[in-house]
């Protein structure tokens, strides 16, 4: 995979969302469904990092679940595997649901804290039937480098960054092909963050499991991600390589979010409010291309 691809795909897609719809029911009489995603479409390759960035709402998580098939598809497909997932019965969705996992926010309510560490990371294989075993267990752990002797204690035990590594390590316990990231590091401090986004990165180098990571946090998104897809009121407005989309942002929408990160130097934070008000400014004589402003 060409990590510097552009806005399409380079590789074979390993999964396809094609103008995928996902509509919720609304409880009033007679009230349309609220749709949260309309007309997406993404490819995602082999040994590919697709970062997700949007505000609150825009239905990051819900096309995590899409792709996951947790979230109701109304229109379109998700073809994994030659095909439409998002059509499947639960049992044929079970089997698919070994190559597609996830890992989510908060390390501290997903996984049980009375359960040992050995007992979490074996849990997935024995609901499917198959053997768990110490071997296993060694293997994982080694993976996302926590000592051996962690097998034999208690979730609760462990640190916030730990329980991410634990989280991580049971997401891989199935060799899956992709792993959804729903802000696995938001939760956790700066110096954390920047070891778990390092653990990714070479989890992925030694097995080629693909990720869709979703984030509000660009900084952490441009450090993963090959390409960058940016979601706004439930469709990709843009698309293209980190590098593109970070340095040379075409949409007014991915210009203001980028004016809205923080910076840490105080004096590129000013320049950054002189050149978002010269932005806004520029965009409100072009009434047209004007959409909600990031918080
Ligand atoms: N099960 C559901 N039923 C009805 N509406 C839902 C459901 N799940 C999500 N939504 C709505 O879909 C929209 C998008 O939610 P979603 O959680 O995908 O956004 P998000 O971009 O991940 O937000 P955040 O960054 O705050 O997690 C919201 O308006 C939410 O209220």
């Amino acid at each position: 995979m060409n990590a510097s691809a552009g806005g399409s795909a380079s590789g074979t897609p390993l999964l396809s969302l094609q103008d995928v719809q996902v509509s919720y029911p609304t409880r009033g009489f007679r009230s349309p469904p609220l749709t949260v995603l309309d007309g997406i479409s993404l490819d995602i390759c082999e040994h590919e990092t697709v970062g997700l960035v949007g505000e609150s709402g825009s239905g990051k998580t819900t096309l995590g679940r899409a792709l996951l098939g947790l979230a109701p598809v109304t229109g379109g497909r998700v073809v994994f595997g030659g095909r439409d997932i998002s059509t499947l019965s639960r049992a044929e969705r079970r089997r698919t649901a070994k190559d597609l996992q996830v890992v989510f926010q908060d390390p501290y309510s997903s996984l049980n804290p009375a359960m040992t560490i050995e007992d979490i990371l074996t849990e997935p294989l024995l609901a499917r039937g198959e053997k768990g075993g110490r071997d296993i267990v060694r293997r994982l752990l080694d993976q996302v480098h926590l000592p051996q002797d962690a097998g034999r204690r208690l979730a609760r035990e462990f640190s916030g960054g730990q329980r991410q590594r634990i989280a991580i390590a049971r997401a891989l316990v199935l060799d899956p092909k992709l792993v959804v990231c729903d802000e696995p590091t938001s939760a956790l401090d700066m110096s954390t963050q920047a070891r778990i986004l390092t653990l990714f990165k070479e989890i992925q180098e030694t097995t080629g499991v693909a990720y869709l990571f979703i984030t509000h946090d660009l900084a952490v998104v441009r450090a993963i991600s090959h390409r960058i897809a940016v979601l706004l009121q439930g469709k990709i407005v843009e698309l293209g390589s980190a590098a593109q989309v970070t340095g040379d942002p075409q949409h007014p929408y991915t210009q203001r979010l980028l004016m809205a990160a923080p910076v840490a130097d105080p004096v590129a934070q000013r320049e950054r409010r002189v050149e978002r008000q010269r932005l806004l400014e520029r965009q409100a004589e072009r009434p047209s291309e004007v959409v909600d402003t990031p918080r």
